[in-house]
Order: C-alpha cells, then structure tokens, then sequence
C-alpha cells in the first residue's frame, strides 16, 4: 500500500494498530507518572474494550498489526541487526543486540514491546531500582504518536519522553522494510543533507493533522516543540512547490490531558471539528499562529485561534464543543477522558468514547446517528447508510492511558476528500 495522508478525515484505506499486551500491565503505582499515564491498567479490562475498536475498523477499512508486522521484518537477518544495534546503542546496552538476536522473530517483537527483564547477575545489576534491561512499551497502543502520515510520506516521530523512543525506531524500520508499505520516511534524527534540526527538536503525531495537502495544523506543548515544527518547515522548503500552510496551536502544559493537539481539537467533517472550547477558543495566552511557506519564502503571523485561520484558508469549519456547551465542569471532565478525541474514519463518520455523554449528545444535535460498535462489528448498522455518525466504544479502562480513538489509530492511507 502506497502511503497517503492528505487530510483528516478522507475515507480510510489503512491503518496501524496495536493490541495491548502484557506492556500495559508491567508497571506499578510508582512507575505510572514516567510510564505517561494516569493511572495503572487492568489488561483483561483494556483487552476487552480495544476489542470494540479493531472489530469495527476491521470492518471499515485493512487493520495493519505492528508487533505482526515487526515479527515479519526481524525474520530478515540484515534488518534485524540493525535494528538491534540501534535500540541497544541508543539504551545504553551496547553489545547487547548479539544475545538478543538469538531469540526467533516473533519472541524478539514480543520482547522488544514487552521489555526484557534485567538479569540480577552482577552487583550493579542485583542492586538496580530497575526491573527491566528493556522497558516495556507501555504506550505502543497510541500507535498515533510515534510516526505520521504526510501526504506521501510516513514522518517519523521525535518523542518528548524516552520511555516512547524505541517506538519510532521500531515504525521506521516497519516503513523502511515492511512489504506491505510503499513509502518514504522521514526523520528528525536522520534529516535530509543540509537541513539542520535542533537538539530541543521534538514532534509527536497527536500534535500533528494534516487537513488538506498543503495545510497542517501542530500542536506546540509538552510533546512538540517549535524546534520539531521548524523541521517540518525547513523540509517544506526544500520541497520548494507552491503553497503550504501551517497553522500552530499553542496548548498548555498542565493538566497533561491536554498533552497532544488531538486533546482539544480534531476534524470530524469536511464541514465540522471537535473543540475543548477553553484551550481553543478561550481568553487564554495560548497563541494561535499562521506559518506560510510559499516557494521556499516564510511569513509568519498571530491568528485568533484555528478555525478563523483555517476559514481564510478556505475551511471554514463549525465547531462542536466537547462536553456541550453548559457546564464548564463537565466540558474539563469529558476533555479529561479524551472527550475531543475522536477519530474520523470517512468524512463525517468518527469512533469516540462512548463514556463521554454529554460530548455525544452534543454531536447527534449536529446531527451525527449515534452507535454502538457491536452494532457495527455483529452488521446491524451498516456505517454506508448514514452521512454523519459516531461509532462509540468503551473506554474506562483504556482512558487511564491517556488517550482516545484518534490517538490509537496510525492512518496510513486516506482517500481525495469532496471539499
Ligand atoms: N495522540 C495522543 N493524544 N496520544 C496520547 C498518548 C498518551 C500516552 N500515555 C502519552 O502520554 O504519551
């Protein structure tokens, strides 16, 4: 499959999940804060609700396995090796990629997201705080994150935290050697000569929406750094063709829902977004900021907030306020479990929490059907009937996390939206 990400909501072609193993469990209280999340998860629990989302995007659109499809590269010696010696340099375990190369492909995926456990064989070994040689990928679910479509191209991600690094190296050597993709990456850590990233530079794929081919809009926060989004630019330029806009939303740095862009705002329709109306709309001095790149030539100026920039783009997008527009209480308790969160899987039809009610009820006043993903997964509703809808699934256990639907989902091809 050829990559192509040229919106946020064109009908899905393909997309990259991960079912949560036994990574989201090896973890206690005290670990969860450096793990990123909330709260420790049950696995059975988490299990069962990720079972709703993969069930209903098996029936919309081709579902790709990441720990399937590592298992398939490793089987390839060369990349193998490389691969290891890579993720061994880079966790201060040099030399280790000789003993770990000797377990057969599908055991090393399964060690390489599920850790490896730090053998007590020596003194400073037997006197680690450390549990683990190889920490667990407790986030790999958020499959979102660690890399992102770009038009042709699979960017990948530059993680703000090191417990998350090893997933990008993972997703460029799937991108890279996987048979399945056609495409080319991109990444910060390996830039195109000439093109100079910053150390500080990170870039994260909930920060990142592509909303036409030559408009983006980024998160600036904890997760994406204005160096990450120079990359980005810079890499524009070289491109040298026509047009591009980018429009930079400032987010806040506490509480950490609001992490990633896709906290507080994604696109639902060609005509409709999801917004946490106080971060995107609110008296705040969080800055919105329109970034022209017009052949190879930067302009930079302040906006009102993001829809207004987009509309003088020609999107004009009506906002659909997260946890309705009432109580400011409820907006920060549905926002908290990704209320804004929501994934768009053709132009108008989107899977979201079914927890957050008030968010929802919100949507079917705009018009979206709002169903259930059994109803989808048994074939009682058929998503091809309806213009607008919301798919809901169950997400208590999975919400702990720290994300939502959008977050869990890697699109690696959409298809031309009508606008
Ligand atoms: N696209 C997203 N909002 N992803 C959420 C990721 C949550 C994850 N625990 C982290 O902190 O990295």
């Amino acid at each position: 499959m050829k990559t192509c990400i040229d919106s946020e909501i064109g009908k899905l072609e393909g997309v990259v999940i991960h079912t949560p193993g036994s990574e989201v469990e090896n973890m206690t209280p005290g670990y969860a804060e450096r793990a990123l999340y909330s709260d420790i998860l049950n696995l059975s629990i988490a299990l069962n609700e990720y079972s709703q989302l993969v069930g209903v995007l098996k029936k919309i659109t081709q579902v790709f396995d990441i720990k399937k499809m590592l298992a398939e590269i490793l089987d390839n010696r060369v990349v193998k090796m490389q691969l290891l010696r890579e993720i061994c340099n880079h966790e201060g375990i040099p030399g280790m990629e000789g003993a770990l190369a000797e377990n057969d492909a599908s055991t090393l995926a399964g060690l390489l997201i599920e850790g490896v456990i730090l053998e007590r064989n020596n003194l400073t070994n037997y006197l680690s705080p450390e549990k683990f040689l190889l920490r667990p990928l407790h986030n790999l679910f958020f499959t979102r994150d660690s890399a992102m479509g770009m038009n042709g191209k699979m960017l990948i991600g530059r993680m703000a935290n090191p417990v998350r690094e090893r997933e990008t190296m993972i997703m460029e050597a799937i991108f890279n050697n996987h048979p399945a993709f056609e495409t080319d990456t991109l990444n910060p850590i390996k830039p195109i000569h000439g093109i100079p990233v910053d150390a500080k530079a990170t870039l994260e794929g909930g920060d990142f929406q592509v909303i036409r081919d030559n408009i983006y809009v980024i998160g600036k926060g904890v997760r994406t750094s204005t160096q990450g989004i120079d990359f980005i630019i810079e890499n524009i330029k070289r491109q040298g063709r026509g047009t591009h806009h980018i429009i930079v939303q400032e987010l806040p740095s506490v509480p950490e829902s609001f992490i990633h862009l896709d906290m507080v705002f994604t696109c639902l329709d060609v005509d409709t977004c999801m917004v946490y109306e106080p971060v995107v709309y609110g008296l705040s001095r969080f800055k919105t900021i329109s970034i022209q790149i017009d052949n190879g030539k930067v302009k930079i100026d302040e906006q009102p907030n993001i829809t207004k920039a987009l509309k003088k783009l020609g999107i004009d997008l009506k906002p659909v306020v997260c946890g309705g527009n009432e109580d400011p209480w409820v907006q920060e308790r549905e926002q908290w479990h990704s209320g804004a969160n929501f994934f768009a899987f053709e132009p108008g039809k989107i899977i979201g929490y079914e927890r957050n009610v008030h968010t929802l009820e919100e949507l079917n006043k705009n018009g979206f059907e709002i169903f259930r993903a059994s109803d989808i997964i048994s074939g009682k509703v058929n998503t091809d009937n309806y213009r607008k809808c919301v798919v809901t699934i169950a997400g208590s256990e999975l919400a702990r996390g720290g994300g939502g639907a959008r977050c869990m989902t890697m699109p690696v091809c959409r298809a031309n939206v009508n606008w």
